[in-house]
């Protein structure tokens, strides 16, 4: 049977904005046979969190420097906030979700990714895709926020797209989707309908992607570069920028 699987990444710039349009298209594609896995991110709850606690928010290109007390609120925020009301929110919309963090049952396993540079962050090693594929048997979404565990049993701090691009390339999905706050991939003042790795690799060399689009640009690369064939940065109009992975003439 054709693996029609999707990963789809809602951004914490979304969460809270969610339109009842967005889980309209959802159900319509679970209604066709589609198997949705959500990864989700709750940046801006994080940094509600710290400024509550009086810790600073230091990002470096998109990735957060997570010390063990930033560390506290990214779990607060991700687990017991993002992923509990997102997961309610899914439930009312008629869409079966089911609560994960990546940092239980070893589902996310990492490694540092650089604990100089960066603290609690993790790079990702292996996604226990076994959890993931009982639980679409049971018919259920699962919606996994954006934590790992080390082989020590360390909890780290993983970037939501990175986290998604991850999942998608384990899962071996057909498609990802990064879902943001903006039209789509902005080049000079407009939104891009399509780009290619290389025009991706340019526009972050001369500074038109930046911040928080940085990962999922790179996290869309790394999929295609699996041959993940469709790759969206979007709104929840989901007809955004569609990055793809140019075709070499023979
Ligand atoms: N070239 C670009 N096109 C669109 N957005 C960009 C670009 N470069 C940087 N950005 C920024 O990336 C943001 C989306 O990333 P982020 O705030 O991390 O969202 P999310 O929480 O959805 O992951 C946009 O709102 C925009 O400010
Ligand atoms: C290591 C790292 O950067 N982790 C991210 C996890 C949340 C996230 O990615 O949220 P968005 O999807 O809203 O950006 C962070 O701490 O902000």
């Amino acid at each position: 049977m054709e693996n029609l699987l999707s990963v789809l990444k809602i951004g914490g710039s979304t969460l809270e904005n969610l339109q009842p349009a967005f889980f309209n298209s959802l159900r319509n594609k679970i209604r066709n046979g589609e198997k949705i896995v959500i990864v989700h991110g709750g940046g801006p709850e994080i940094n509600k969190k710290l400024q509550e606690k009086g810790l600073p928010v230091q990002m470096e290109d998109g990735i957060r420097i997570t010390s063990p007390d930033t560390l506290s609120c990214v779990k607060e925020a991700l687990k017991d906030i993002a992923n509990t009301k997102l997961v309610k929110r899914l439930n009312k919309e008629g869409i079966q979700a089911a609560g994960l963090c990546g940092s239980d049952n070893t589902l996310i396993q990492c490694e540092f990714l650089d604990e100089e540079k960066y603290g609690c962050v993790g790079k990702v090693k292996k996604v226990n895709t076994e959890l993931l594929e009982k639980i679409l048997e049971s018919g259920k979404v699962p919606v996994i926020a954006s934590l790992g565990v080390t082989e020590n049993g360390d909890e780290v701090n993983i970037n939501a797209d990175t986290a998604a691009g991850e999942t998608a390339a384990a899962l071996s999905a057909v498609s990802v989707c990064f879902v943001t706050d903006i039209s789509g991939i902005q080049v000079e003042g407009q939104k891009a309908d399509r780009l290619t790795v290389t025009q991706l690799k340019q526009c972050i060399n001369d500074g038109h992607i930046y911040g928080g689009m940085i990962p999922k640009v790179e996290a869309a690369m790394k999929c295609l570069n699996l041959n993940i064939d469709e790759v969206l940065i979007t709104d929840q109009t989901l007809s955004g920028t569609c990055c793809y992975k140019e075709v070499l003439a023979i």
